[in-house]
């Protein structure tokens, strides 16, 4: 491969100077911690009143430092790149790019429209890179035609749209974003408008009827695609189908280029036999799309993820090609940004620390995590440590195999048929070994992990332009669910013979190891939130002081730690580019996954791991109601389905209004002030944060109010907690 000149560098990377700055805090607020647990250990063990209550607080103080300091390291080495895509073709002609797979899954037209999924598919056919050497897989694990019908369409309109963007520079290339932006109208754009529009029309008109209409099938070759879909053929138990639907060889687009390959798959289901949700859609992906073209570059992508860049391919090169800098280097990780955010991303979905702080944090140390969508990978990753090349069951599929036939040949269908059969990875290392990796339900967390710990590093690439735009959950219950899969993923690598804290630390080091116990640990965070929603308030209720007085010295322990990790984390926020208001729904935010999302994750985890039988993946729905839509754009909160989860939460945010509003008549008529002021901050700081529940609960009549049975059972669980209490204390 050609070497890379000095005199055209094609990517550099500098630390951040805040880190002397982190670590100097980290310093100071290790000391308070001390100062804390030493106040904990003598009300313990010198004041014996209420120390059940005393003890509670010392368990959530321990989760609290423990979560404090896995974030640390975050901090101690933040880094960040830059690439010089602008060199890449001096250093390297056109002609010698590599190769490049792009996979995308779906797994459900009804939560996943299918004219979503084509433009995700249409915007990386449409990457400025030579075409032939693109390959886009679609993974179906729906198994639905109405998805195939999609892209025997985009196919089509493909062939249009490819020389469109080409000839006229277009840098939105996603067909639904263009339309959308403001491009300027010219005969040739509303032409190629009106395609798209009637393009949109067909697939939104079967996916509604739910069958393709005999007239929308125009050839023999098309008939034959769906013959598959015979009568027993169901999502859970049908053959595998494999349709080449564009062969760059032969197909060119109406002004004569090649078009890329455009693969439709959906591997063979059955009922009997595990198929390990997204992980072993990507592992059969890995599989055919190594028997079809072998590309040494995979990108992955969720169905929702679209290309917003098409130059985002040479971004990668920069790092990929100049091996020498970084052998090691196994995967290129783009942020996860969204489109549709309301202003004041009132669930947190941008997730700013996960998907932008952190991973700069990591890439100072060994490298990102890995997230599921927008990352290139080596396929040479996929078998073994960078050391330890770990052969695939058939040379076909290892990766310096090159293919000879012509992917429409009946002997390379065969073998892909083969490869993506339900048993096909009896007995083999897939999963394990090889490929993406199986036994959490976040795949793409833990597969990173594991990935980096036989010994690879990743690069984390965050571009002005975002390189991929993605949708967005736009309902509570949405969110929530979705950060419930996430708890029970991650605490099953937490607790599993790789956790972490544990191998981690002996396979990545100290610091890398802690970045991903952060994550694999994230439900405990549930603790101590319970703990300080339900314990200052209800001792408030009862009027017993239970945090040092404001004349103690060790007030100021408690000030300083609960300042200094709220400003911090606000600094860290804002210093990103972004506003106050973000942060403070952000950490809204996690107050409310502590009491929904994380609590309900750790039930569903314990559930699994006694063989109560649970959801599995939930995939997140993607379809945008228009009352919804409308309520998620002005920036109100949507409940409207009644969900256990709800119920906690009301319950806390009833309880804190109470204990709040008890606590102030109390002061105001000359109670104890100096020995109640932590709790009553406590709970007027939940009330503050509340103040969106009680909107739902009380003051609202839209579909997206809290729903009345469940603040009613709040409102009577809430006075039972109160009563018990005051028999108890
Ligand atoms: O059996 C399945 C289930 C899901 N998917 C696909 O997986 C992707 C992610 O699913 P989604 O429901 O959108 O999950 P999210 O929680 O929004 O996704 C985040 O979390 C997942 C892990 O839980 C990662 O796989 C994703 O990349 C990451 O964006 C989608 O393209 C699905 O089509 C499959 O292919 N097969
Ligand atoms: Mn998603």
């Amino acid at each position: 491969m050609t070497t890379v000149t000095e005199k055209l560098p094609l990517h550099s990377s500098k630390f951040l100077r805040r880190r002397y700055f982190n670590r100097a805090f980290a310093t100071i607020y290790i000391t308070a911690f001390l100062a804390l647990l030493y106040h904990h250990a003598t009300t313990i063990f010198l004041h014996q009143t209420h120390t059940l209550i005393s003890i509670f607080l010392l368990i959530a103080d321990l989760f609290l430092i423990f979560m404090w300091s896995t974030t640390q390291s975050f901090r101690m080495n933040p880094l960040v790149r830059e690439v010089f895509p602008e060199n890449l073709e001096k250093v390297i002609f056109r002609e010698n790019f590599p190769a490049l797979d792009i996979f995308i899954c779906t797994a459900d037209p009804s939560k996943e429209p299918p004219l979503g999924v084509v433009n995700t598919a249409l915007s990386v056919m449409a990457y400025d890179y030579p075409t032939e050497k693109i390959s886009v897989y679609v993974s179906d694990d729906g198994g639905s035609q109405l998805t195939l019908f999609a892209f025997l369409e985009a196919a089509k309109f493909g062939r249009y749209w490819l020389p469109f963007c080409r000839e006229n520079n277009v840098v939105e290339r996603c067909p639904d974003a263009y339309f959308k932006s403001n491009y300027s109208a010219n005969s040739r754009t509303q032409n190629m408008k009106m395609m798209y529009e009637s393009m949109k029309i067909r697939i939104e008109s079967v996916v509604e009827k739910g069958l393709i209409p005999d007239e929308y099938i125009s050839n023999e070759q098309e008939h034959e695609a769906f013959s598959n879909w015979t009568p027993g053929f169901t999502r859970q138990q049908h053959p595998s189908v494999i349709q080449v639907l564009l062969e760059s060889c032969k197909d060119k687009d109406i002004s004569g280029n090649s078009m890329p390959n455009l693969i439709y798959v959906s591997r063979e289901k059955s009922k009997t036999s595990q198929h390990h949700f997204k992980a072993g859609a990507l592992n059969a992906l890995l599989r055919v799309s190594a028997v079809l073209t072998n590309a040494p570059i995979v990108l992955t992508l969720d169905c929702d993820m679209f290309s917003n860049d098409p130059r985002t391919p040479h971004r990668v090169l920069c790092f990929l090609m100049d091996r020498p800098a970084r052998p090691n280097l196994g995967y290129v990780q783009f942020p996860q940004i969204y489109h549709g955010l309301n202003k004041a991303d009132i669930y947190a979905s941008e997730f700013k620390p996960l998907f932008q702080i952190n991973p700069r944090g990591m890439d100072g140390l060994h490298g990102p995590n890995y997230v599921g969508t927008g990352c290139f990978f080596s396929r040479r990753i996929f078998f073994g440590g960078p050391l330890s090349f770990v052969q695939p069951e058939i040379t076909e599929l290892n990766t310096n195999n090159a293919v000879k036939e012509p992917i429409k040949s009946e002997q390379i269908l065969g073998l892909a048929h083969l490869v993506v059969g339900c048993n096909y990875e009896n007995y083999t290392d897939w999963g394990s070994k090889m490929g993406f990796k199986y036994g959490s339900l976040v795949e793409d967390y833990y597969t990173g992990y594991r990935l980096l710990c036989e010994g690879w590093q990743s690069a984390f690439c965050d571009p002005k332009r975002p390189a991929f735009l993605g949708d967005i959950p736009i309902s509570l219950n949405d969110v929530l669910s979705q950060n419930k899969r996430w708890s029970v993923g991650l605490l099953e690598v937490a607790f599993s013979k790789y956790s972490p804290i544990t191998f981690g630390v002996k396979a990545m080091g100290f610091l890398e190891a802690h970045c991903f116990g952060h994550y694999a640990f994230w439900p405990l965070w549930s603790i101590p939130i319970t703990i300080y929603a339900f314990l200052p308030q209800l001792t408030l209720l009862n009027h017993l002081s239970i945090f040092p007085k404001v004349s103690d010295p060790c007030f100021f322990v408690y000030a300083f730690l609960f300042l200094g990790a709220y400003v911090q984390d606000c600094l860290d926020f804002i210093l990103d580019q972004s506003t106050f208001e973000r942060w403070w729904n952000e950490q809204r935010m996690w107050l409310i996954r502590g009491l929904t999302s994380y609590v309900f994750g750790n039930i569903e985890y314990i559930s699994k791991v006694l063989g109560i039988p649970t959801q599995g993946f939930n995939v997140t729905s993607k379809v945008v109601d228009g009352e919804q839509g409308k309520r998620y754009d002005q920036g109100i909160f949507e409940f409207g389905v009644p969900s256990p989860m709800f119920v906690l939460l009301s319950v806390a945010a009833i309880l804190n209004l109470i204990a709040f509003h008890g606590g102030f008549l109390a002061v105001l008529r000359g109670g104890n002030l100096d020995g109640l002021f932590i709790q009553l901050f406590i709970s007027g700081f939940a009330v503050l944060n509340s103040l969106p529940i009680y909107e739902a609960m009380f003051l609202r009549a839209d579909n997206g109010r809290m729903p009345s049975k469940t603040t009613m059972v709040s409102a009577f669980i809430a006075f039972g907690l109160y009563v018990a209490s005051s028999f108890m204390l």
